[in-house]
């Protein structure tokens, strides 16, 4: 049975990479991406917005919507403090599983749960079953159409506090136009838009941070 391209950027990163390196897993994973076969990874462009808005977050508590092939979650938890912790969510098993052997090269699974399941089965155990109180960094690159339903869950399972940051993927390009309404129109966040470029690609993209109010 042939292989599929998750399976084939993994193994590409098990030969080509630096077992417990995560800058390495990342770079390794772009490189393969770039110059092979197209992936949608968040990729580098965008990555290092991500890092300045984790960074800026320096979140105890973070959540990802979509893991992937675990690009973003390799990226997100190498900047995470000293006891700090990633929850990531994926409803497709062969994605999650190559995601997992994708964390554990990386070497950062002290700091990283893979959730499997549909985000909206996920959102509402993560107090009582994960044991959150509340989030400080949320990072939405799931299905485009979810951002909005599962953003309207994380209040009101009140998840977000006064200053909680949400940091979503492909504003313009697939896009998520009900996200952007949504945010743009509530009282509730304060919204910045970080345009940029798809990944690996010349065509335009962006960014939306989103910071809760309370
Ligand atoms: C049910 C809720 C729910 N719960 C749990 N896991 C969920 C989930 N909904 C989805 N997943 C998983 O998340 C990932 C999907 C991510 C979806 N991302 C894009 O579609 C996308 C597309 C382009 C692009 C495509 C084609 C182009 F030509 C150009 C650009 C670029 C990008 O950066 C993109 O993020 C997969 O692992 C899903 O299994
Ligand atoms: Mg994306």
């Amino acid at each position: 049975m042939n292989q599929s391209k998750e399976q084939r950027i993994l193994n590409f990163v098990l030969q080509n990479a630096v077992r417990g390196d995560p800058c390495s897993v990342v770079d390794t994973i772009d490189k393969y991406c770039s110059q092979k076969e197209w992936a949608m990874n968040v990729g580098d462009e965008k990555g290092k917005i991500l890092d300045k808005t984790v960074e800026e977050a320096n979140p105890s508590v973070a959540l990802e919507l979509g893991t992937y092939c675990g690009y973003s979650a390799v990226r997100i938890s190498r900047l995470l403090k000293t006891g700090a912790r990633l929850l990531t969510v994926e409803f497709n098993p062969e994605f999650a599983a190559i995601a997992k052997q994708m964390i554990e090269f990386a070497g950062v699974q002290d700091k990283v749960k893979l959730l499997e399941g549909p985000s909206e089965e996920i959102i509402p155990q993560l107090k009582k079953k994960y044991e959150v109180d509340t989030l400080d960094f949320v990072f939405l690159d799931h299905w485009k159409d979810r951002y909005t339903p599962d953003t309207i869950l994380l209040q009101e399972c009140n998840l977000l506090r006064k200053g909680s940051i949400l940091l979503a993927d492909n504003i313009i390009f697939p896009g998520a136009p009900d996200f952007l309404n949504y945010v743009r129109k509530s009282p509730h966040f304060q919204c910045t838009n970080y345009p940029s470029h798809l990944e690996y690609m010349q065509v335009e993209d962006a960014m939306e941070k989103a910071v809760f109010l309370g």
